[in-house]
């Protein structure tokens, strides 16, 4: 005979355990409940009477007050793909979101899901904010340029803003300006780039003026060309290696090689890894191994890497578009200033809280 169990107490839809804590599974059954039970039951074996208790009433707490301390408020913001939970942080200078913490949202399966968590705090000196961002992995890196745009359009709606607007961001690469465009776009000085090995930093033997450009990098067994240049964060940029001159980035196995240049014995900060494949001489196209993050669908920084190594090995002129997985960037290394300027989009995704 079919054992049949029939429940005679209808369930609260929201219960305000689930509403605190979005993640932990909505569960119709509240043990610990006493429950008159209508069972017709016959069973192969020695029926289990399930007993439920009533739940401990949480203090006489207002329903939002309870759920507001511990809650993190976020928007989580897109920029070609590369993806960031983003804090209003404007109260303290301090971050409201450990390391290992943020480790916890960015996991795609058990938390929000992002490359990494990027917090908007007071400025310092003369600049309006100070960005800082933790990867997806709690380390925390200087820069990050598709970070940087997304933080643009969510300083316009903290502040309410409108139209074309620049911001003086401090950053642990020091002031960098995103303004605004007319088109929602955002374009960015970057600032220059830094080539001075040491200063990368890299232990690749370097040129007579301190730069590594198309030098040996052994990597599992395999001889790579590589150009180093930091954006305020690490970047190795290769176009080939000496078997395979100019390399067809969608073969690259990046899970099998990333990890290998990101932890190479020459980078004592680790790297990010560009490998790029050269379309013309003002269009290139790029797949990336990031630091701290692993491959992900676009890297700015990155990006305004390939150019300036692009230009340095000849293959291109200053003013490109590099194809990303995620989408074109529109990068220029400036001569007049030597600086570099990166355009590009920024999407809110959507709003939440979270439980820390
Ligand atoms: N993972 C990078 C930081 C993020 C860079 C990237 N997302 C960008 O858009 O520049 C690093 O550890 O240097």
């Amino acid at each position: 005979m079919a054992a049949s169990i029939s429940l005679t107490q209808s369930f609260r839809l929201r219960d305000p355990l689930v509403a605190a804590h979005p993640f932990r599974l909505a569960s119709p059954f509240r043990f610990g409940r006493s429950f008159p039970l209508s069972r017709n039951l016959s069973s192969r074996s020695p029926s289990a009477s399930m007993s439920v208790q009533a739940p401990k009433k949480s203090p006489d707490v207002e329903f939002l007050d309870r759920r507001e301390s511990g809650i993190l408020h976020f928007v989580k913001y897109q920029g070609l793909g590369n993806d960031f939970i983003l804090v209003d942080n404007r109260n303290s200078s301090e971050p409201k979101v450990t390391p290992e913490q943020a480790v916890k949202l960015c996991d795609r399966n058990i938390g929000v899901g992002a490359d990494g968590v990027i917090f908007v705090l007071p400025g310092v000196s003369d600049t309006d904010y100070t960005m800082r961002i933790f990867n997806s992995d709690g380390s925390e890196p200087e820069m990050c340029g598709n970070g940087i745009r997304c933080l643009a359009r969510f300083i316009t709606e903290l502040e309410n803003l409108h139209g074309m607007q620049s911001f003086r961001i401090h950053t642990g690469a020091g002031l960098i300006v995103p303004e605004i465009q007319s088109d929602g776009k955002v374009k960015v000085d970057m600032g220059q780039p830094i080539l001075h090995a040491p200063d990368i930093p890299t232990t690749i033997p370097a040129n007579k003026d301190g730069s590594v450009i198309k030098a040996e990098l052994v990597v599992d067994g395999i001889s790579w060309n590589v150009t180093c240049v930091s954006m305020g964060n690490p970047h190795c940029v290769t176009f080939g290696s000496k078997k395979c001159e100019a390399l067809h980035v969608d073969d690259i196995k990046l899970e099998d090689i990333g990890p290998k240049f990101e932890h190479h014995e020459m980078f004592p900060s680790r790297t990010n890894t560009e490998f790029v494949q050269v379309i013309s001489r003002s269009h290139l196209k790029m797949r990336v191994w990031e630091r701290g993050a692993g491959a992900t669908l676009a890297c700015g920084t990155g990006a305004c890497a390939v150019v300036v190594a692009a230009v340095l090995e000849g293959h291109t002129e200053r003013h490109c578009i590099v194809e990303l997985p995620g989408g074109p960037l529109e990068i220029e290394w400036r001569e007049e200033d030597n600086h570099v300027y990166m355009t590009g989009p920024a999407e809110v995704v959507f709003y939440g809280y979270v439980p820390l």
